[in-house]
């Protein structure tokens, strides 16, 4: 997979190149590029902005600079993500969507966003996916393209020392993950749950799926309205 990343705060993107994502790259699991957006500027002020059309507050950013960045930076095989607040909601499940793509190119936006004509545009040619990470503004992308990033890269095979907790992960069966525990087995006068030292892991994992489905119920309700059918049973619903 090769990941490109298009933003006037190159170095924001720094972390990519840390940690597992970094021995990812080193173990060519991943390509990655980072892309300044005022290498495409046409003037002596190098600008990426403009007042809006119609008036309101803050700046656009050019489409005449986006279109040739993208046009430089994406290819026939890519999917442009654009992170925006007024996106579609990126899940455990876009991750994994994200992580079967050959080329993603993501453009972080600034200021009040990027003119909606570089979206329609793009879309001419390749899928764009505008979305957003959480329900709050950020200044810019970048953040967003990280956390999509990590969510994304560490799906794929190779590149999490574990492959089976990638599959046991929280959502990937719909639910919270419930709590966990390790040495010692009382800290601070709390004890560890007495049946995970039982050693009868039917009943383990009896335990660890009602507090899956307990910690759901009150934190993310909203996830049990989503489950595919069949995945409750009988002995769930008496949760
Ligand atoms: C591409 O257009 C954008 C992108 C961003 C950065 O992304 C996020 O904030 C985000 C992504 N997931 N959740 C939030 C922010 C704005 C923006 C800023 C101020 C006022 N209104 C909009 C516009």
């Amino acid at each position: 997979m090769r990941i490109d990343v298009v933003t006037i705060f190159p170095e924001y993107l720094d972390p990519l190149r840390a940690a597992l994502l970094g021995r990812a790259i080193e173990r060519g699991l991943i390509e990655v590029g980072v892309h300044d957006l005022r290498d495409w500027t046409h003037d002596v002020h190098r600008a990426v902005d403009d007042a809006p059309y119609g008036g309101g507050p803050g700046m656009v950013m050019k489409p005449q600079v986006w279109g040739d960045a993208l046009d430089a930076v994406c290819g026939p095989d890519t999917r442009l993500v654009v992170p925006t607040p007024a996106g579609r909601p990126f899940t455990q499940e876009t991750a994994r969507a994200y992580a079967r793509e050959q080329h993603l190119v993501f453009a972080c936006g600034r200021y009040e966003g990027i003119d909606q004509r570089v979206i329609e545009d793009a879309a001419r040619r390749m899928p764009v996916d505008e979305v957003s990470i959480g329900d709050y503004v950020l200044v810019g992308g970048e953040a967003a393209v990280l956390v999509m990033v990590e969510a994304t890269v560490r799906l794929l095979p190779g590149v999490l020392g574990n492959p089976v907790s990638a599959e046991q992960d929280s959502f990937s069966d719909g639910l919270l993950e419930g709590p966990s525990y390790t040495r010692p087995e009382v800290w601070r006068d709390l004890a560890v749950p007495e049946v995970l030292r039982s050693g009868n892991h039917a009943l383990i994992d009896r335990w660890r799926r009602d507090q899956a489905l307990e910690r759901t119920l009150l934190r993310r309700p909203d996830l049990l309205d989503r489950l595919p059918d069949g995945t409750l049973d009988q002995r769930d619903l008496a949760v």
